[in-house]
């Protein structure tokens, strides 16, 4: 594009800083393969890697070697990643989670799994990194925006200074459950978002999908102790108007097949990469129901993904239950 005369030119790409990043990778011939190529060839192809990243598929070299450890496999997979650590690694250590999803079998937040396979790890060691951020656009340098959120606001910041350039820019946050669970329920409604696509409604559906899916995600936060105002942050309403509405999201992506017709087994096969939603709506379906939170949307992307409801009836039915005020 042509640079207007006397208009400040932007500088896209971020002075590159001078940390050295080794790159646990899952599976050892996976890690040759990403040293070797020096690239993502699955995830994000044509993107080389920048020279100061190696890579290892030694936990203890990965956790050992780190002042700061970054946690980003998927959701349920966290548990058992993290038992592969010993615990002397940890000590001392920052530890910036940006895996989005509730665990099943527990119903824990991530920060909650990491805190109950390393008790030693203290709240105040812990940071989630959310936001509105796909790997596609951050990797080419587009403007993106997170949240660091610790108990500890020193961590937060620690976390901020670490990751900010000029073209990610990082906000702080107190307030933990709010963005774990604003970052982790957002997938559901992407899949709602995918299924209305899916079935080729239009923006009002989406709009409404948006609407009342943060109304949800807000009330089973508040039921757990999160900040209401956190909802209209960017681990909120960001990361749920991103997923909803993105090309890049693989949630978004799984909705829109299933409002197609195709079975969520064959959706699955024929994906490399994970769609959190899918473990999150069995998650979340469950929590709601113990802890007597009303999450429709939820309920109803659980009927459709696990119960083979015909998603035409869900959204009648959606539609159609008894009038209610906004704001209950
Ligand atoms: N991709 C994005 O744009 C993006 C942005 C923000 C947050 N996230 C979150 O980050 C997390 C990781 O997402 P991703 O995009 O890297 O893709 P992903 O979840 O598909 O895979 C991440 C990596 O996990 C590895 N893996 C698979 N099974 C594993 C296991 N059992 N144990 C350990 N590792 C395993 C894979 O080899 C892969 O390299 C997710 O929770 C996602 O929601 C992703
Ligand atoms: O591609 P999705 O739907 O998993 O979303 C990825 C990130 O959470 C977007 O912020």
């Amino acid at each position: 594009m042509a640079q207007a005369v006397g208009e400040p030119r932007l500088p896209c790409y971020s002075p590159k800083k001078a940390f050295r990043l080794l790159l646990w990778a899952y599976g050892a011939s996976f890690a040759e393969k990403l040293q070797r190529e020096r690239e993502n060839t699955v995830y994000l192809k044509g993107i080389p890697f920048p020279e100061n990243i190696q890579i290892t598929n030694s936990e203890a070299l990965a956790a050992e070697s780190a002042d700061m450890l970054v946690v980003a496999t998927p959701a349920q997979a966290v548990r058992e990643t993290l038992h592969r650590i010993h615990q002397t690694a940890l000590s001392g250590k920052t530890l910036v989670n940006l895996s989005k999803g509730i665990e099943v079998k527990t119903g824990l937040r991530i920060s909650q799994v990491i805190r109950q396979v390393h008790p030693e790890v203290q709240d105040e060691q812990i940071a989630i990194l959310y936001g509105p951020s796909h790997a596609e656009e951050v990797c080419t340098e587009h403007p993106t925006t997170v949240v660091a959120a610790s108990t500890c606001l020193e961590t937060a910041k620690l976390v901020q200074d670490t990751f900010i350039t000029p073209m990610f820019r990082v906000y702080v946050n107190d307030d933990v459950i709010g963005v774990e669970i604003g970052g982790s329920v957002k997938n559901i409604m992407a899949i709602a978002a995918g299924i209305s696509d899916g079935l080729g409604f239009g923006d009002n559906a989406k709009a409404a999908i948006i609407t009342r899916g943060i109304a949800e995600i807000s009330r089973l936060g508040a039921r757990l102790g999160a900040n209401p105002l956190t909802f209209a942050g960017l681990a909120g309403i960001g990361d749920l108007v991103v997923t909803c509405s993105s090309r890049h999201s693989r949630n978004r992506y799984v909705g829109e097949m299933i409002g197609k017709g195709k079975s969520l087994d064959e959706i699955i096969q024929s994906m490399e990469m994970i769609a959190e939603g899918v473990e999150t709506t069995r998650a979340v379906a469950a929590l709601s129901k113990e802890l007597n939170v009303d999450m429709p949307i939820t309920q109803s992307v659980y009927e459709m993904l696990f119960e083979g409801k015909p998603v035409k009836q869900a959204v009648y039915e959606l539609m159609t239950r008894d009038p209610k005020f906004e704001l209950s």
